[in-house]
């Protein structure tokens, strides 16, 4: 069974920008109620996403207090405890990040270890990519950043 996931964010000064669970040096961080993290968010909504199970607003809903400046690997955490519930264990992932900066590529075993661990599985099942929009559009003016992924699960 596959997933697909997909989110962006906008830019916003004095945030911190946390991508896959990690903490990237940057102008600007991404807005959100939770701790933006547009990575994770995409990679939840594709586990959910293969037995159909509501995306991640219905189980972190926006605005809710509980959510505030949440950490997204919690979010991660949640979505693969719902897959195992049903019996199901998650085989891999693969991602791509669309971003014009900051380069993200130096991130990726740190992200992936982040990710890893809050799945439950080996740092070499989280496939991170990383792509500039070249200067096209939103992302290519660095108004944000956007992130695609699929999961892939199999019956435990
Ligand atoms: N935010 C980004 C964007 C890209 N990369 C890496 O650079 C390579 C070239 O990107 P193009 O968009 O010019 O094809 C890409 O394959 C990534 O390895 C990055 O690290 N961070
Ligand atoms: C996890 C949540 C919680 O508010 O995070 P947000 O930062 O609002 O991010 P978004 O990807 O717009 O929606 C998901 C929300 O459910």
């Amino acid at each position: 069974m596959i997933g697909f996931g997909y989110d962006i964010h906008r830019f916003k000064e004095g945030r911190p920008l946390i991508l896959g669970g990690v903490e990237i040096s940057h102008t600007h961080g991404l807005d959100g109620h939770s701790d933006a993290d547009v990575l994770s968010h995409a990679i939840a909504d594709a586990i959910l996403g293969t037995l159909g199970l509501p995306d991640i607003g219905h189980w972190f809903p926006p605005g809710d207090p509980s959510c505030k400046d949440i950490n997204s690997l919690l979010i991660l955490e949640k979505a693969a405890a719902l897959i195992r519930e049903r019996g199901y264990e998650l085989v891999n992932i693969d991602s791509t990040l669309v971003a014009e900066a900051p380069k993200v590529l130096p991130h990726r075993e740190a992200m992936q270890k982040k990710i890893a661990e809050a799945l439950g599985l080996a740092p070499e099942r989280i496939g991170i990519k990383a792509t500039t929009n070249e200067l096209l559009g939103a992302i290519g003016r660095q108004e944000g950043i956007a992130a695609m992924a699929v999961a892939l699960i199999k019956q435990a």
